[in-house]
């Protein structure tokens, strides 16, 4: 079996916990029905918690449509838990002795061919699979948290891992919007935890030595280096900070620090007197505020600097464009193609987001005509004029347009557009969106088109082919049996005093 033709629907977690439960929420978001097993008596109301933070964090993070949402459903055994399971993710405590044993009791009772993975932010999968009947289909996928948001997951195989558990974990994770990071040598703590750790270990130190507090230490990446970390990490950021000679020029400036003691790298004597003062500091610097309430600032934040980063260049950046390349391979997903009885296509459907709100407090004016833009699109490839047939060189370009804004879109909104083709004739071709709340028929706003057929090459119009012509006729048959949709045709007018 190849990475490509993995495509899991049951996917089983063992541990509930933070990692556990932010998994669960990725694969019900992504369609995939999630089983969750954990004796904790919290682990139901955590998992549900969990997945509403995600969900609500998605509708901001995603507008356009996304497969309906799997199931959630909480074992109350490992033998039930795993029945039917395609795929396992383990994210029991970081205990290598707890996880030998959960993990052999995993592989004896599921068929060799179901991967297991397992989320450990640094123990070493030789060790981990070294006890398992089949260990070719174990694995590492080290993932971030919160793991519905952040995309990066690390992949890392043991000795004994195949290649072919390797790609097809690999393939699932990227499938449900993930940036994998492949881990070629085996090494403790992998790649990012091994970064953050050095970090953090210089960050206790200068605690333990009285230099900085917590929060003077959070200041010292929060406005500076964590911004650009972001999107460029350490090595692009140095590049640029050599100016124009570049990254020879940066090694040659402040390569002699390295020498310099300016990192002591430690991990200090974890003393009951530093662990009070650490916490005791992070108190005074959380001023209150509930771990929810920061988890929620900090879902906002990161919702805000994904969807920017997505704006950035022409495919996104970083992050953005991995959100990029998700969204586009759902694009579409919810506007089905189908053609109701009236002739109506049912041609986009998603989720207002946080940034498409107005100063007013609802959808903007711009993001209008880009849903009705994309709801356009969707008709075109119906009859058959989708992007293979703009590669052969013609296309329907959009020569006038008239929009009407009747209702309000609010953020979260689930929101639909039917579209009708009112009338064409050999080069034209003219359409009508109506925008719906989904599950409410009343129009919040309408758009009508009028689209000319060209040849690209030769920048002017051209007859629209025979192959094309045959699904315009079905879509136009309606318009002869129904009235046309009120506002169709209408120009812009003061209302007349009497
Ligand atoms: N918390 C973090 O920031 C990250 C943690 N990880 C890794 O993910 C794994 C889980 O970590 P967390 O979720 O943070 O821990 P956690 O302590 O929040 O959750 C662990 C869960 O496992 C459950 N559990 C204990 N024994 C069990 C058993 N026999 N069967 C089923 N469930 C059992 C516990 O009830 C608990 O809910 C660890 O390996 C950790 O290194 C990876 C990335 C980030
Ligand atoms: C602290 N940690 C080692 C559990 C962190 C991770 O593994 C990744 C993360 O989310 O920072």
């Amino acid at each position: 079996m190849s990475g490509q033709d993995f495509s899991p629907r049951r996917c089983v977690l063992i541990g509930g916990g933070v990692i556990g439960a932010g998994w669960a929420a990725r694969f019900v978001l992504n369609g995939l029905d999630a089983v969750l097993y954990d004796p904790s008596a919290q682990s139901r109301a955590r998992a549900q918690a969990i997945l509403d933070m995600a969900r609500a964090a998605w509708m901001r993070l995603l507008p356009g449509a996304l497969p309906a949402e799997g199931r959630l459903h909480l074992a109350t055994t490992l033998e039930e838990a795993l029945e039917g399971a395609d795929f396992v993710q383990e994210n029991l405590p970081e205990i290598e002795t707890l996880k030998f044993d959960v993990l052999a009791r995993i592989d004896a009772l599921l068929p060799p061919s179901v991967p297991i993975a397992s989320s450990t932010s640094g123990l070493l999968p030789t060790r981990l699979q070294a006890g398992l009947r089949h260990p070719e289909r174990f694995v590492v996928g080290h993932p971030f948290n919160p793991v519905y948001l952040l995309p990066l997951v690390e992949i890392c195989g043991g000795e004994q891992t195949s290649a072919e558990t390797r790609d097809k974990v690999a393939a699932f994770y990227t499938a449900i919007g993930m940036q994998v990071l492949h881990v070629r040598k085996e090494v403790d703590g992998f790649i990012a935890d091994r970064l953050l750790e050095a970090l953090w270990r210089e960050g206790l130190w200068l605690i333990e030595e009285g230099v900085a507090t917590t929060a003077e230490l959070d200041d010292a990446i929060r406005y500076g280096a964590g911004l650009r970390w972001a999107f460029m990490g350490t090595f692009l950021t140095y590049r640029l900070a050599g100016g124009d000679a570049g990254m020879k020029h940066f090694l040659a400036q402040f390569g002699p620090a390295l020498k310099l003691p300016w990192t002591k790298l430690v991990a200090p004597e974890l003393t009951d007197e530093l662990i009070e003062r650490v916490a005791s500091q992070s108190d005074t610097q959380a001023a209150g505020v509930s771990v929810r309430d920061l988890e929620s600032l900090r879902d906002e934040a990161l919702v805000k600097i994904i969807r920017t980063l997505a704006t950035v260049g022409p495919q996104g950046y970083a992050a953005g464009a991995t959100l990029n390349a998700f969204a586009a391979r759902h694009a579409g997903e919810g506007a089905d193609g189908s053609v109701a009885a009236d002739g109506t296509l049912t041609s986009w459907r998603g989720m207002v987001p946080l940034d498409w709100i107005d100063y007013n407090g609802h959808m903007t004016e711009h993001r209008y005509l880009q849903v009705f833009g994309e709801a356009t699109d969707h008709l075109l490839a119906a009859i058959g004029a989708g992007p293979d047939y703009v590669a052969t060189g013609h296309s329907f370009y959009t020569v006038e347009t008239h929009l009407r804004h009747l209702g309000q879109a609010h953020e979260g909104t689930a929101i639909m557009v039917r579209t009708r083709v009112l009338d064409a004739d050999g080069k034209r071709l003219h359409i009508f969106h109506t925008l719906t709340a989904v599950g409410d028929d009343t129009p919040l706003a309408t758009a009508e088109h009028m689209l000319i057929h060209v040849d690209a090459a030769q920048g002017r119009s051209a007859p629209i082919p025979d192959t094309l012509a045959s699904a315009i006729a079905t879509l136009c048959a309606a318009k002869e049996a129904l009235p046309p949709p009120e506002g169709a045709g209408r120009a812009i007018a003061m209302p007349r005093r009497s």
